[in-house]
């Protein structure tokens, strides 16, 4: 039986954030206590599951499984979710990934009485999108800005030039106490500011030229998911998973 919610503060925002400690990757839950819709952001196949049970849990309905790009490290809960559920898959248009619903630079979208407007904030990808929640003065802003930190810029049309331009004029122009939830964090922060990020980002705050520079060093691994997870997300992630099938990625 679902659980009886919101009876105190009819306004408040049902939130969750939600954690894939395989791809340290943050699933977001946002939903409307009076009308009972829901949103998801970013989903995990792996713990689709889970989120769906909680969904149920909390007597909610679930309207749109979004991303806020196509994932290179993890296959996308979407698919999954709209098999068990009947909600819509969105992605940005420009991501060239497969979804019901395509978004472009600030374009509105709604569930129940709220709206979040999607921002287009390519650099780490060129379809890499920021929904900015202004109701509840949050920012989901995928990998394009990670807490102290920014989405690397060395595939899928990665460019640090593009990302720093996306950062500063549409992150950092945003009210400074909007809060900061990030698609990943590989050190247990959950959450920053904008304030907080415009001061301390030891990428962001530097110039153009150190920044680009500090990109085209990091020198990392490339995800080990990568040649999995991009075709999958490419076609809204893994449809149909019979309930014996181990979906770990090996
Ligand atoms: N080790 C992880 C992948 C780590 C990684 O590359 N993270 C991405 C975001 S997922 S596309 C990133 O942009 N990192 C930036 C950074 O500075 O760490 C794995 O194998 O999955
Ligand atoms: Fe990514």
């Amino acid at each position: 039986m679902a659980l009886k919610t919101g009876t105190m503060l009819k306004n408040r925002i049902l939130f969750r954030q939600l954690f894939d400690n395989a791809s340290f990757t943050y699933t977001y839950l946002l939903g409307d206590v009076n009308s009972k819709e829901c949103i998801i952001i970013d989903p995990v196949l792996e713990q689709v599951k889970r989120d769906f049970k909680l969904v149920n849990e909390l007597g909610l309905k679930l309207k749109f499984a979004m991303n806020t790009h196509m994932h290179a490290d993890h296959i996308t809960g979407s698919g999954y979710l709209k098999q068990l559920s009947g909600c819509k898959s969105v992605i940005s248009k420009m991501s060239g990934a497969q979804a019901d619903i395509y978004l472009e630079d600030e374009d509105i979208f709604s569930f129940g009485n709220y709206n979040l407007k999607a921002l287009a904030t390519p650099g780490h990808t060129n379809g890499c999108l920021s929904y900015y929640f202004e109701d509840q003065q949050m920012v989901f802003t995928g990998d394009t800005l990670l807490i102290r930190g920014c989405g690397r810029t060395d595939f899928q049309e990665g460019s640090p030039e593009v990302l720093y331009k996306s950062v500063h004029s549409k992150i950092f122009t945003l009210p400074l106490d909007t809060i900061v939830y990030p698609a990943h964090d590989y050190k247990g922060v959950m959450s920053s500011s904008v304030a907080e990020e415009l001061k301390f980002n030891p990428r962001l705050t530097k110039s153009l030229k150190e920044f680009v520079d500090i990109m085209n060093n990091l020198n990392l691994d490339y995800p080990k998911q990568i040649d999995k997870a991009v075709p999958a997300n490419r076609v809204c992630g893994l449809h149909d998973i019979p309930d014996d099938i181990d979906i770990k990625i090996k």
